[in-house]
Formats: structure tokens, C-alpha cells, sequence
């Protein structure tokens, strides 16, 4: 599968300033918190600052010109409080600061995966899981430490540069002058480095999902790179790839070097530049040794937060382009959307069931490429079950995917029960129509959990069962395990009884492993839990026999008479089971009738149903051909007893011997 660095960027790239400032909008309700943080931070910075202001006033007062001892034991006891209280407002800053990021993050994290959720299936086609696991962890981890501390620090550095250069122009105009000229200089080398930096920032943070998508197919589908002898290529691929962000690290941090090393020379050179001056200026008296001290110890104080600059900029470029990925994703438009008033979901329009009507659907996924559904009308008759037949990409599982709108049509419409499904909100338009796919999919969770996930939806639907506090139906625990025998017993999914802990035994990726075919009968008793007017059915019974598949068929008509199903069939025995079958050919219905009347009079059915039984050979002969395979075990067996009887005895002639 490709791998895929997930949404594209945006046309209009946003400076970094723009970007970060898009964070205001999870930043906001705890801006307070962080303004004090700020607050704290910069007083704690002036605090540090005062220390030398002390040092001038002990070193041309009581120190040097009066002698006073008491005036030196108040100057120390200043500087010893200064010192408190420094470290007591870096404490407060860490309180208000760490408390108001880890809840922007949180709230970031939130959103990301309700929009996860919300996005079409087609987004989540084309973009890997590994990007965005990365998106809503790696990057956000960077996002939330840079507002906890790269922002703050930068601010506070900065309002610390700025006091402080302001003293050593007040302390001793010349150096100052000299240390500002300086400190021009290198904000424009450093404003010149960034963008090496900033770019293979970006380049990083996709890499890196790239390398978590590498290992997440890698961990699930380990049972298809060991049984194909792949594991080799499989860790060159990742050896390489990882290669490839180590280099890109490396760049990182050579630019970083370089934006370290300009903001630590600079200023160590323009100190021992000062130095000299400053000697020579205190010679000829232009300058005091106490001002001189004080312009050093500033100095001193100063360098400080200017060598920090280069960690913070790259802490921000870092941050910018983690915020970049989020947004890509936050920004992107959904084409699926509710309307704004929502139409009141309708009864059903028969009493049979359901009806359900395509209209002239046209699906195109891209302007450059054939429509995949060309012109369909289609009227599901209610309560009963319609099979959709049609070879290997003719649009049958796009077709599908219209009824539960999990995706919408280019032109045409979708009618449940006469409503346009675009004309209903999402909730109840999945309410009403429940699907089930061959891929199941299971949760990891227990049997019960994984079986109910539809059921509360469907019973709000209904609106004849309780509702909790926020109008969602709630099913009392008698009627959800009714509904969970009842779905299990349809799905024929008896082999429950044998786990462990029944319905409670946890399932999927980190529980119990399940055959294809048990995962397949959850899937579908999930489904049928529901109870849905609508049932969508993508060939979800094909790995399991064709008893079982006619004895879930019949379970589902006794069960669920008023359903309305469409189902996909890939094998004759499905088609077999629908009381109408539909032909679809290239993306366009060329068919619809019986089994039998388009079997006399449809070439293409007759066609697809030969393919079919190519692929899916009919029970029998599977049954011949996994009694061939027993026989030969059983001949492997044999002779195997044999050679083992003939070895004792020579054995045994052997010792009498
Ligand atoms: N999201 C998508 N973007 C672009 N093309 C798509 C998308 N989904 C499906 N297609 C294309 O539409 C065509 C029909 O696919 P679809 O899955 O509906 O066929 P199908 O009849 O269900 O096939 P199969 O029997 O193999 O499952 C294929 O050519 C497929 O590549």
C-alpha cells in the first residue's frame, strides 16, 4: 500500500506568525492561565536582572565608599530575597503554564479525532493510520511543549533582551550601543538560517509518520510477510526509511548548529570587545568600575536568554510545522455535511418496510476518470432482499456505500422512504440503515460491546425505548441481552457459548483471535442487533460454509421481516438466498429480475455466475478436495507407523544380536 504523507497542504502557505496564531482558537479559554504564566516568567526573568542592579549599588555604595557593614548586610539580604523570589515566580509559571497546555492538547486531541470520525471513507482511503497516529500524538506532544514553554520563554526572553540592553545603555552607553549594534546583527543571520531549518522540520514530522505507518502494516500484517519469507525486505524498507529521517534529522540539527553558534559567538565576542573598551573608558574616567561591573553582570544575564534564541526557534519551527499537519487535516472541507434543518426522519412507506429508490445516481470520483456508477435506478423492494451481482469492480461496493451516505452521489439522488438522504442528518440516516462488510471489523473489546455497538442508535430511531439525559435511546440490560441472543443466534454465532467468558470474552486486535469466518458472523449479528429498516450487506458471510450462510439467511428473514436488504454476492449461493437479483455491468443496472429469469434471458449474469463459481467452487467440491487432503495425511501417517515399526524391530535385532 502506498504510504502517503495524508492531506495535501494548502494552496496559500501560511507564514509562521499566521499559523501560530491559529492556535488561539483552542488557546483561548485558558489564555488567562497562560498570561500569568507569562507574567510570572517575566518578573522572574526581572528579578534576575535586579541582581546586578544591587551589585553596582554595593560595589560604589557601602562596599567601597562608606565601609558601612550594615549596608552590605541589607545589599546581601537583598540579593538573597531577589533570589526567592525569582525561584518561587519560575515555580508559579510552571503551575499556571503546564495545567492551561496539557488542556489546550487535550482539546486539540479531541477535536482531531471527532473530525477523524466525521471525514469521508474516501479521505481515509487515500491517508495512511500511521500519519495520523502521528498527527494526533507526536505532533501535538510538540505543539502543546511549545506552548508551555517555547512561547512563554520566547516572550520572556525577548522582553529580558530587550530590558536588559536597555540597562547597559543606562550602565555604560558606549558598550550598550555596542552590545545593541551587535544584537541587530544577529537577529538577521538568525532570520536567514531559519528557513533551511523550518523546512526539513516539516520534512521530519512526515517522515516519521510515514515510518509509524511502516510499522503499524508491518505488525498487521505480520502473518502475510512471514508466510512469503518477506521479513527481510520488509526491514530493508524500514532500515531505509529510517535512514531516511535519521539524515533528515542531521540536517536539522546542522542548521540548528549553525543558528547556535552565530548566537553564541556574537555575543562573546562582542563581551570581550566591551572588555577592552570598558577598561579603557574606566582609565580615562568616562566610566565608573561599579557601572562597568554592573554593564558585565547584565551582560552576563542577557547572553543567557540570546543563546536560548536558537532552541527556541527551532523549538517553534518544530512546533510550526506539527500545527501545519494538524491543520491540514482540521481545515480540510467535508463534502459530507448535515443540512442545516434537517428533515424529520420519515415511517416507513409501506407496510412491508422500507422502500428505498436511487434515481439517476452518477458517481465520479475524479473529472479525469470514467464515472464508476453511470446513471443507476434502482428500487429496492421493502422487506425483501435484493442481490447486487456484477464482476470485480463494476461499482457494487460504491453503490452500497450511497445507502448509509457514507458518501454522497455526483449527481442523482439516494430516496429512504421517499426523503433525499442529503435532505436528513447523518445520525439518522445510520440509524435506520445498518451495514455489514466482508472485511469485519472488531474492536477490542467484548463480544457484547462489539455485537450492541448499532443498537442504541437505532432504538432512539424508533423512540419507542427510554432515552438518557441527551435524547440517545438507552436499552435496559433485559432488552439488550434479548437483542444480543437474538443477533447472535441469526448470525449463527453459537461458537460464543464456548469462549471463556461467553459474550463478556474480550475480542479483537488486542483479545481473543477469531477465525474469518467467526469475526465475519459478529460482524454481521452487529448489524442485525441494530434492527434496521435498511440493511446493507457487503458479501459478509463469505468465509463461512453455505449451510451456515442459508441457516443466517433464514434466521434474518424470521428475525427481521420488515427489513429491506441489499446484499453484494460474490458467490451463487448468496444470490441463491435474495428474493431479487440485480445486474450490475460497468457501472450501469443492465439487469434486475429472478435468479431464473435472468439466468433464461441475461448472457453477461450468466457470465458472472460462471466466474463466481470459478472462484467460490460449490461445497461439494471443496468437501472432495479436503478429503483427498485427509486420505494423503492419512497415507503420510501410515507409512510414517510403518518405517517407526520397521526401525523398532531392526532395533530389536540388533540387541539380540
Ligand atoms: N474512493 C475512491 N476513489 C477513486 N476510485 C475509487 C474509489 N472507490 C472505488 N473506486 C474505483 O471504483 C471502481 C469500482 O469499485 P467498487 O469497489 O465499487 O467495485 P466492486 O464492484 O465492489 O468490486 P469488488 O467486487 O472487487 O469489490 C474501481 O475501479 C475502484 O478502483
Amino acid at each position: 500500500m502506498p504510504v502517503s504523507p495524508g492531506p495535501k497542504r494548502p494552496a496559500a502557505p501560511r507564514s509562521t506568525p499566521a499559523t501560530m496564531l491559529r492556535l488561539l482558537d483552542w488557546v483561548r479559554p485558558v489564555l488567562p492561565r497562560i498570561v500569568m504564566g507569562g507574567i510570572t516568567a517575566l518578573l522572574a526573568s526581572l528579578m534576575a536582572l535586579a541582581i546586578p542592579q544591587v551589585l553596582r549599588v554595593v560595589i560604589e555604595g557601602p562596599l567601597l565608599s562608606s565601609g558601612s557593614v550594615t549596608g552590605l548586610v541589607w545589599a546581601t539580604a537583598l540579593v538573597l530575597a531577589l533570589g526567592l523570589i525569582e525561584a518561587f515566580l519560575v515555580w508559579c509559571r510552571r503551575v499556571f503554564i503546564a495545567t492551561a497546555a496539557t488542556g489546550a492538547e487535550h482539546d486539540m486531541r479531541v477535536e482531531l479525532y471527532h473530525r477523524l470520525l466525521d471525514l469521508p471513507i474516501a479521505f481515509h482511503n487515500r491517508t495512511s493510520g500511521g500519519q495520523l497516529i502521528q498527527r494526533s500524538m507526536g505532533d501535538l506532544s510538540a505543539v502543546r511543549r511549545w506552548v508551555a514553554f517555547g512561547f512563554v520563554m520566547m516572550v520572556v526572553s525577548s522582553a529580558t533582551i530587550v530590558v536588559g540592553v536597555v540597562l547597559m545603555i543606562v550602565n555604560a552607553w558606549q558598550l550598550g550601543l555596542l552590545y545593541l549594534v551587535g544584537a541587530i546583527v544577529m537577529v538577521v543571520l538568525t532570520f536567514r538560517l531559519r528557513r533551511s531549518y523550518g523546512a526539513a522540520a516539516r520534512r521530519a514530522r512526515d517522515q516519521a509518520g510515514d515510518l509509524a505507518t511502516n510499522v503499524e502494516e508491518s505488525v498487521q500484517g505480520i502473518r502475510v510477510l512471514k508466510a512469503f519469507g518477506r521479513g527481510e525486505d520488509a526491514h530493508e524498507d524500514f532500515f531505509s526509511q529510517a535512514d531516511e529521517l535519521r539524515r533528515t534529522e542531521l540536517v536539522k540539527a546542522g542548521a540548528q548548529a549553525r543558528i547556535t553558534a552565530v548566537l553564541t559567538i556574537l555575543p562573546e565576542s562582542l563581551l570581550a570587545v566591551s572588555l577592552g573598551l570598558g577598561a579603557y573608558l574606566v582609565v580615562h574616567d568616562q566610566l565608573t568600575i561599579g557601572a562597568l561591573s554592573a554593564f558585565f553582570v547584565t551582560a552576563a544575564v542577557v547572553n543567557r536568554p540570546v543563546e536560548m534564541l536558537g532552541n527556541l526557534l527551532a523549538m517553534t519551527l518544530d512546533a510550526r510545522a506539527a500545527l501545519d499537519r494538524y491543520l491540514d487535516v482540521i481545515d480540510l472541507p467535508n463534502p459530507l455535511t448535515d443540512p442545516a434543518d434537517p428533515a424529520r426522519l420519515p415511517a416507513p412507506a409501506t407496510p412491508e418496510g422500507s422502500t428505498v429508490e436511487l434515481r439517476d445516481v452518477v458517481v465520479q470520483f475524479s473529472p479525469d476518470e470514467a464515472p464508476v456508477l453511470d446513471g443507476v435506478d434502482l428500487v429496492l423492494p421493502p422487506g425483501r432482499t435484493t442481490a447486487l451481482v456484477g464482476l470485480t469492480g463494476s461499482g457494487k461496493s460504491t453503490l452500497l456505500a450511497l445507502l448509509p451516505r457514507l458518501l454522497d452521489t455526483t449527481s442523482g439522488s439516494v430516496l429512504l422512504d421517499g426523503v433525499d438522504v442529503r435532505d436528513l442528518s447523518r445520525r439518522d440516516v445510520r440509524s435506520i440503515v445498518a451495514p455489514a462488510f466482508e472485511d469485519s471489523v472488531l474492536f477490542s473489546t467484548s463480544v457484547r460491546d462489539n455485537v450492541l455497538m448499532g443498537a442504541a442508535a437505532t432504538a432512539r430511531a424508533e423512540s419507542t425505548e427510554g432515552t438518557d439525559a441527551d435524547g440517545a435511546a438507552v436499552l435496559t440490560p433485559q432488552e439488550e441481552d434479548t437483542r444480543l441472543a437474538e443477533a447472535l443466534e441469526a448470525a449463527q454465532a453459537d461458537f460464543v457459548a464456548d469462549l471463556e467468558d461467553g459474550t463478556d470474552t474480550i475480542i479483537g486486535e488486542e483479545g481473543l483471535s477469531l477465525s474469518g469466518g467467526q469475526r465475519q458472523r459478529l460482524s454481521l449479528a452487529r448489524a442485525i442487533a441494530a434492527r434496521p429498516r435498511v440493511l446493507v450487506l457487503d458479501d459478509p458471510l463469505s468465509a463461512v460454509d453455505v449451510a451456515t450462510e442459508t441457516a443466517a439467511t433464514d434466521a434474518l428473514r424470521r428475525l427481521l421481516p420488515g427489513t429491506t436488504t441489499l446484499v453484494v454476492a460474490h458467490r451463487p449461493s448468496t444470490v441463491a438466498l435474495a428474493d431479487h437479483v440485480v445486474v450490475l455491468e460497468g457501472g450501469r443496472i443492465t439487469g434486475a429480475g429472478t435468479h431464473t429469469e435472468l439466468l433464461a434471458g441475461h448472457p453477461h449474469y450468466r457470465y458472472v455466475l460462471t466466474a463466481m463459481e470459478q472462484e467460490h467452487p460449490a461445497d461439494e467440491d471443496v468437501a472432495d478436495a479436503e478429503q483427498a487432503v485427509d486420505e494423503v495425511e492419512h497415507e503420510i501417517i501410515d507409512e510414517a507407523e510403518q518405517e517407526a515399526e520397521l526401525d523398532a524391530r531392526l532395533q530389536d535385532e540388533e540387541v539380540a544380536r
